[in-house]
């Protein structure tokens, strides 16, 4: 049976702009596309986007027939309750919903629904695991939501090349568990089971990144399906290299691009042996500027430390309390070295030394793998053991992630610091210390305009304090909504203007995840 769209989606959007204090999508679509495109410096012959998307137009129920002959009766859906979830993250951003969320099952598939969404002008915002900081997986146009999780196969493992070719729907966690047996694993850890594709979308890392870098460095190739429904290979269909020099880095284009270069139907990855031995310990510091300031001395000294995370007397007491821990409730120091067991004894009394000098203190060593799963699970779970110390309908989080030159580290923090203080808002510091990268997670009442208005601007000043310092606006979660306000600054007007133009060529219509990352 056809529906009307003129009827039932207008009811739909009546619905939703009332739940979610929605701001017009629909009728914004085309003004905003255009808005979007209109800094782009391109010669007049290029600008031919003025047909863009007008889903107004559009009958909802033929797209969802033409999506529908592609991917399935049963991998396709307009229910309320699945549309809310794909047009959110776990961020603070503001909910909006896709009109329809799609579950593509290889990547021919995936390829069709982006024919029919350029043939019929219609956004599409891919979606892996919903766990993004920065809003991107919110469908500022409605459209389409492509959720690529039941594409789940390993494709190419090749451990002797240490490299595994995934596709979206597999999780970190699922991979390594599937490579345990052979003695391997892929050590990149946002704190969420994240989807790998996803990953390599948000350019993420975590608290292994000190030693193994971010996903940057681990990914080797991408397959991607450009908008117009091209699949590519970004370094060549099936190659796992450890490097090479042939023509443009394509991969690093698409890493960090967030959905709006592409759908990236497969990721290879580069894979590490589980080291021999893996100790970690706890420590504590009388202040945040002691313990930035012997983190430091352990990078300058050349220790291979493959992690070590800074927790602020306030997310240690919250870590406790959710995770059930007794850390004294101190500036913290979680650390984690790799290697052979002669190798992280000798690492491990260097940094002891260190740590004593700058007056660390109460050092509780993990060794066996229960304790030291017991300890991780506790610093990814800070978010949880935030947001438990302030439960309430109203009351939302915002994390801010701000990465720095590691010289510049202790005076951003301190400063970051004081700004708190002054203010009289807890803000909980937790940070990647040894890459640069610390977050401050803000809860606050939504209901409130003083507390909204106060953590924007706290949150503002972390970042311009991070510009100042020649750091960047974003180390990890990605540009999506909160940041794209910062790129020019940060990145150079000819830079962006350049970014724009690669966005106009590969996205003519501007119909990949509208509205992030670019300003
Ligand atoms: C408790 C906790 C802790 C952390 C974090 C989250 C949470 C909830 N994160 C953030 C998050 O886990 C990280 O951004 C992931 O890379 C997001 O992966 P998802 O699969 O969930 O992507 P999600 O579905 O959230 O999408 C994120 C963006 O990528 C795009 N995208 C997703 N899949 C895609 C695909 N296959 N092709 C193209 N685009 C795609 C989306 O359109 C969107 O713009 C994080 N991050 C981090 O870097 N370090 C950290 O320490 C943490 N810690
Ligand atoms: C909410 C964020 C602070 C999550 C994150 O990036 C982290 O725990 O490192
Ligand atoms: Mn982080």
């Amino acid at each position: 049976m056809r529906f009307s769209f003129s009827w039932s989606t207008r009811y739909q959007q009546v619905i939703f702009k009332q739940r979610f204090n929605f701001s017009s999508n629909f009728n914004n679509l085309n003004r905003s596309l255009n808005a979007h495109i209109k800094p782009f410096s391109l010669p007049s012959s290029q600008r031919s986007f003025s047909k863009t998307s007008s889903f107004n137009n559009i009958d909802l129920q033929i797209l969802k027939e033409r999506l529908c002959e592609v991917v399935g009766p049963r991998n396709i859906s307009t229910a309320e309750s699945t549309r809310l979830q794909h047009g959110k993250d776990e961020s603070h951003h503001r909910a909006q919903m896709p009109d329809i969320v799609v579950f593509p099952s290889n990547t021919q598939e995936v390829s069709e629904v982006a024919k029919v969404c350029t043939d019929m002008k219609v956004t599409m915002v891919p979606f892996g695991t919903g766990t993004g900081m920065e809003g991107g997986c919110v469908c500022t146009h409605g459209g389409v939501s492509v959720d690529l999780s039941r594409m789940a196969e390993i494709r190419e493992y090749q451990p002797a090349d240490f490299s595994v070719c995934v596709e979206p729907g597999v999780t970190r966690l699922a991979l390594n568990e599937y490579l345990r047996g052979d003695g391997l694993w892929f050590p990149v850890d946002p704190g969420a089971d994240a989807s790998l594709c996803g990953m390599a979308a948000t350019s993420a890392s975590g608290t292994n990144a000190v030693r193994y870098g971010t996903m940057r460095e681990n990914v080797r190739n991408l397959e991607v399906v450009l908008s117009d429904g091209t699949i590519i290979h970004t370094a060549g269909q099936g190659r796992h290299t450890v490097k090479s020099s042939a023509g443009y880095n394509l991969t690093n284009l698409f890493v960090g691009s967030e959905g709006t270069l592409g759908l990236i139907t497969s990721a290879t990855l580069k894979l590490y042996g589980i080291p021999d031995t893996m100790t970690s310990a706890v420590c504590q510091f009388d202040e945040v500027e002691r313990a930035v300031t012997a983190v430091l001395h352990v990078l300058q000294c050349g220790v291979a430390v493959a992690r070590i995370e800074l927790l602020s007397a306030d997310t240690i007491r919250a870590v406790n309390s959710y995770s059930k821990l007794s850390y004294e409730e101190k500036p913290s120091i979680f650390i984690e070295f790799h290697g052979s067991e002669k190798q992280t004894e000798e690492d491990a009394s260097v940094v002891g030394d260190i740590f004593a000098d700058a007056g660390a203190s109460g050092f509780q060593w993990a060794s066996s793998l229960s304790e030291r799963n017991r300890l991780w699970k506790a610093r990814h779970d800070t978010l949880y053991a935030i947001l438990a110390t302030r439960p309430g309908p109203q009351i939302t989080q915002l994390s801010t992630d701000v990465c720095v030159p590691i010289s510049q580290l202790t005076k951003a923090i301190t400063d970051t610091e004081k700004d708190l203080e002054e203010h009289k808002l807890p803000g909980y510091i937790l940070g990647h210390v040894g890459d640069g990268n610390y977050h401050v997670t803000f809860l606050y009442d939504t209901g409130s305009e003083t507390e909204t208005q106060l953590v924007g601007k706290l949150s503002e000043r972390i970042v311009e304090r991070a510009l100042e310092l020649n750091g960047t606006c974003t180390g990890e979660h990605g540009t999506g909504f909160g940041k794209k306000k910062y790129l020019v600054r940060e990145a150079g007007p000819d830079s962006v203007s350049l970014m724009k133009q690669i966005k106009h060529l590969l996205d003519p219509h501007g119909l990949m995840n509208p509205g992030k990352v670019l300003p």
